[in-house]
């Protein structure tokens, strides 16, 4: 009797390993279990199992085409908008299975905001774009609304840029600012988690360190889920990476293993610069 539990603790350790399980006493923000996804018959992302940390950085890498963008779409849910997709498997957010009827897509994405490729304030003022958010959850108060502006400007690392002149149009932003701005647009309405696909990738060397840096203080208040090419990028600011190929997750760890000893050949070749 001993040695069998022995055994089943022996083989759930294992278990953990090859499910990339985070260690139990981190809690997670997401547990993602045999998820697949299809766009009609093709099949992007193939039963994908894996714990996001809450409080971290994770870095999704990988070759174009493999799914890191699906895969962070799925996470909030913006892949049923597209209508041949079908999904199967489980994505629990903070233990609720976000794909439950009951579970309803606006809660998960006042706790989930994501940040595109390419900044994409609204046609506003600046003021404005950081006020959308909690305008439509119907905070009317004035005051209750400038101190969200400055607070989520300030966490966006843009207040001291923009402060005299919340009034004026956000295109007129440079493109480094614009995304801070779509960050602080994100952070008003105080979410849990910050998906952010690619969001360097449209930007200038200053801009794309501003936000690294923004990412790194970020990771104290939320959670952060990154898809990123930039493999530098991955290394300098996340703490756990997931390698992509072919729709699977060929190996998960922390950032350090990743680079420094990959366990898959994939990896290697990947992270070494040798396909991709
Ligand atoms: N809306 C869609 N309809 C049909 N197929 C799609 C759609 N979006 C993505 N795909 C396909 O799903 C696969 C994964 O795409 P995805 O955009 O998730 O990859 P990615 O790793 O983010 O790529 P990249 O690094 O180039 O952005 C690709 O084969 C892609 O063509």
């Amino acid at each position: 009797m001993q040695s069998e539990k022995k055994r089943d603790t022996m083989l759930q350790t294992e278990d953990n390993r090859s499910t990339n399980q985070v260690k139990k006493e981190t809690s997670n923000v997401y547990k993602v279990d045999k998820l697949n996804l299809w766009y009609g018959k093709d099949q992007a992302l193939k039963d994908i199992t894996l714990d996001i940390p809450e409080k971290t950085v994770t870095a999704i890498i990988g070759p174009s085409g493999c799914g890191k963008s699906t895969f962070i779409k799925t996470l909030n849910r913006l892949t049923e908008m597209v209508p041949i997709v079908k999904t199967s498997g489980e994505v629990y957010y903070r233990d609720n299975n976000i794909f439950n009827k009951k579970f309803s897509v606006e809660k998960l994405r006042t706790k989930v905001g994501m940040v595109f490729q390419k900044p994409n304030p609204f046609p506003k003022s600046i003021y404005e774009n950081v006020v959308y958010g909690p305008r439509i959850h119907g905070i009317k108060d004035k005051k209750v609304l400038d101190e969200i502006v400055e607070r989520s400007l300030k966490d966006a690392a843009l207040w001291d840029e923009v402060k005299d002149r919340l009034k004026e149009n956000a295109f007129g932003l440079s493109g480094g600012q614009q995304q801070r701005l779509c960050i602080a647009r994100c952070l008003a309405i105080e979410p849990d988690v910050l998906l952010m696909d690619e969001p360097t990738s449209a930007l200038d060397p200053i801009s794309t360190l501003k936000i690294e840096e923004l990412v790194q203080e970020l990771k104290k208040k939320y959670s952060i889920i990154i898809v990123t090419h930039n493999m530098q990028q991955a290394g300098r600011i996340s703490d756990r990476t997931a390698f992509f190929l072919n729709g699977e997750v060929v190996e998960y760890d922390d950032t350090s293993n990743i680079f420094s000893s990959p366990q898959d050949q994939r990896t290697e070749d990947y992270v070494s610069g040798r396909f991709g």
